[in-house]
């Protein structure tokens, strides 16, 4: 099966700053990958490289095999990878409903699945506030509107940064129970979350990250296993 996303010897840099050191990422059709690691070990850093936002990097990216080494992110968003990175970044000036439909494109094989309706039908707190401006949510509205922009581009993978983070635990089940209905619909995600149980119980696949290394990688059931590793990389 072609990965959506594979990437061999990932290095990225800030300035003289060396933040990645040879990472091997691979995303397959319908997985849920958890990405996991202790704050500030590079997991922000490999999602926006992968994406084409860090420009000193290295290695080799391809998205539907497609060589995205150099890519730049609207070439990644393209190939249908759909990003919901840490802070939201919705519009606040635009209203729920123009977040939502500015966003709206077809898949990579031409699919519409996701309509502004199902979108909505998926979170039904977006329906109550279709005239409210971005500006006007609450955090966990702005997160689902977020997630739903990212929904509206029918994308392949989905890569959430710390889609719960600051959020009350009503909205953070509600965001879960979500993330759980896209995954049975057979789309790929990446999550990024500092509740790493969660990320376990949710996910197919796990990496760790220590140091912008891989230092763990492997079934999410199998890593449940393994609490001592756990405990060392994540100090829980
Ligand atoms: N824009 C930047 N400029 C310089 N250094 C950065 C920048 N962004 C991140 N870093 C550094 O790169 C390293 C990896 O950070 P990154 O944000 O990727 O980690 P993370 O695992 O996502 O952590 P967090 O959970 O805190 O976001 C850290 O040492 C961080 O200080």
């Amino acid at each position: 099966m072609q990965a959506l996303i594979e990437a061999t010897d990932i290095h990225a840099w800030y300035g003289t700053s060396h933040v990645l050191h040879g990472i091997d990422f691979r995303l397959q059709p319908g997985e849920t990958l958890g990405l996991l690691g202790r704050n500030g070990m590079g997991k922000t850093t490999l999602i926006r490289t992968l994406l084409g936002h860090v420009p000193q990097r290295a290695g080799s990216i391809r998205m539907r095999g497609r060589d995205l080494s150099r890519g730049r992110p609207y070439e990644a968003a393209r190939q249908g990878t759909a990003y919901v990175p840490e802070g939201r970044g919705i519009f606040p000036n635009l209203t729920v409903r123009e977040n939502l439909v500015m966003a709206a494109r077809a898949g990579t094989a031409g699919q519409r699945d996701w309509t502004l309706q199902r979108v909505l039908d998926t979170f039904p707190r977006l329906a109550e506030r279709m005239d409210h401006l971005g500006s006007q949510l609450s955090g966990g509205e702005q997160q689902m509107l977020s997630i739903g922009r990212a929904l509206m581009t029918n994308p392949d993978a989905l890569i959430l940064d710390e889609a719960t983070e600051g959020l009350a635990p009503l909205i953070v089940a509600e965001i879960w129970r979500v993330l759980g209905e896209i995954r049975r619909t057979g789309l790929a995600t990446v999550v990024v979350d500092r509740s790493y149980r969660t990320v376990m119980a949710n996910a197919d696949r796990l990496m760790l990250l220590e140091k912008g290394r891989v230092v763990l990688e492997g079934p999410a059931a199998d890593l449940q296993e393994q609490p001592q590793a756990l405990s060392r990389y994540l100090g829980v």
